[in-house]
């Protein structure tokens, strides 16, 4: 536990990163400003640190020649990110209003935002990052949705939700943070039996052999561990989590990322993402399970 001396005077204990891996972590995603993210976001409010699926809209796109060209494929990018949270929203079952749902990893906050307008249901999410919850729970409050859409800093290893509180839960890209027995362990422990999980990641192919280049690359970039496709299955299976659907979205982020590679907002880690679908080593994977 660290202590923080408040403007109030008060003394409050807020807990601290639970290993040094952690404090890595929060540092970063605190400090993460990139353009591909705040201009996606900044087209309609929902800030997203995720990737996007499906075919490019060409039409909308139009012609590279002209002035506007570089704001529509901005608009592009970020209308394939949103339709990425639809499919795992698609997967979550039937929620009512009186639901709540958990965001493992929630970053901006863009995908609990979706949730809570698909489903009118209350959304906790947790990140490392305090800038990151500062940021979701103001959008939240710009929305008026906030007594809905809340943020909190926290390990979601160890989450202050009470056991079978949430009726569904997932990781939108935040998998690869963490063990993933821990992890599904607390998923198992908050969801309610019957609940499902939803997880969309990145994962290397165990028919590749070993992690490739490519996705050794992918994990210095982000300080990340990717794990493989085998691994998400056997942490399910060890804790009681039962796969329902399993999608390769590796087809459908393909055209995602060749456009993205086109833009002024590249990172650089494009290439590692591009090649490293196509050489079979990687895959962009959706596991939707039900809590047995
Ligand atoms: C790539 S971002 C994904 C954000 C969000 N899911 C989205 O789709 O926009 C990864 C997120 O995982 C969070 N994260 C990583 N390890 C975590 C942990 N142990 N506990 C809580 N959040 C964690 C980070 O703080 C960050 O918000
Ligand atoms: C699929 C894998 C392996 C994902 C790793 C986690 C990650 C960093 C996701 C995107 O975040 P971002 O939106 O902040 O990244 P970028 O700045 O590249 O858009
Ligand atoms: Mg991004």
């Amino acid at each position: 536990m660290t202590s923080t001396e408040l403007t109030t005077g008060a003394t409050a204990f807020i807990p601290g990163p639970a290993s040094p891996y952690q404090g890595d972590i929060a540092r970063y995603w605190d400090g993460e400003a990139r353009p591909v993210n705040l201009r996606l976001g900044d087209v309609d409010g929902l800030y997203h640190h995720h990737y996007g699926i499906g075919d490019i809209d060409h039409a909308a796109l139009g012609d590279t020649g002209d002035g506007g060209y570089e704001n529509r494929l901005i608009s592009e990018l970020h209308r394939l990110e949103s339709a990425q949270t639809e499919v795992l929203l698609d997967h979550l079952g039937p929620i009512g209003r009186g639901d709540t749902l958990l965001d493992a990893g929630c970053g901006r906050g863009g995908s609990m935002v979706m949730a809570h307008q698909r489903f009118g249901c209350d959304v906790e999410g947790v990140t490392l990052s305090a800038k990151q919850a500062e940021f979701a729970n103001r959008r939240a409050l710009e929305l008026g949705i906030d007594d809905h859409v809340r943020a909190r800093v926290c390990n979601m290893l160890d989450t202050p939700l009470e056991r079978g509180q949430v009726a569904a839960s997932w990781n939108n890209e935040s998998s690869m943070y963490v063990d993933l027995e821990d992890l599904f362990a607390e998923h198992s422990r908050v969801l309610t039996v019957g609940g499902r999980y939803v997880t969309i990641t990145g994962c290397w192919n165990p028919r590749y052999g070993q992690p490739s280049k490519w996705v050794s690359q992918i994990n210095a970039h982000f300080e990340c561990n990717i794990h493989s496709r085998r691994e998400y299955f056997r942490a399910m299976a060890n804790n009681r989590l039962v796969p329902q659907a399993v999608i390769d979205l590796t087809p459908e982020t393909l055209p995602y990322w060749e456009l993205r590679a086109t833009s002024s907002l590249v990172t650089g880690i494009e290439t590692a993402f591009i090649n490293s679908y196509k050489d079979g080593s990687f895959q962009y994977l959706l596991i939707a399970a039900d809590r047995v």
